[in-house]
């Protein structure tokens, strides 16, 4: 087994307590972001909207493209997040018109 120096431990431990707080607010920042597309969904459910919307998707994928440029995060791996998301949004908004 490996022994790790103790100041190298105390600097890994100090860095993964930063990520896991960065983790949680990923995941309560996903928790909001999905209330209020299931509230879109309701809305689009009711008006007979399609549940995708192509147009929107193109503008939301350029912005983010862009802030992630300016954050020096990969921009392809922000477009690859964004539509990961918006599919499984697509998803939840197609059972919601199936089921009203
Ligand atoms: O803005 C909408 O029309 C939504 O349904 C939300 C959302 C998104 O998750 O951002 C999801 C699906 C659409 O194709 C575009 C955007």
């Amino acid at each position: 087994m490996t022994t790790i120096d103790p100041s190298v431990q105390a600097e890994l431990a100090r860095l993964r307590d930063s990520i896991d707080n960065i983790d949680a607010a990923v995941v309560h920042m996903l928790a909001e972001r999905f209330k209020c597309t299931q509230q879109v969904g309701h809305l689009k459910a009711e008006h007979k909207l399609p549940p995708a919307d192509p147009a929107r998707e193109s503008q939301q994928i350029d912005r983010l493209r862009r802030l992630a440029e300016s954050a020096k995060l990969d921009p392809a791996f922000a477009e690859k997040l964004l539509n990961f998301i918006i599919a499984e949004v697509i998803r939840h908004h197609e059972t919601i018109a199936k089921s009203s």
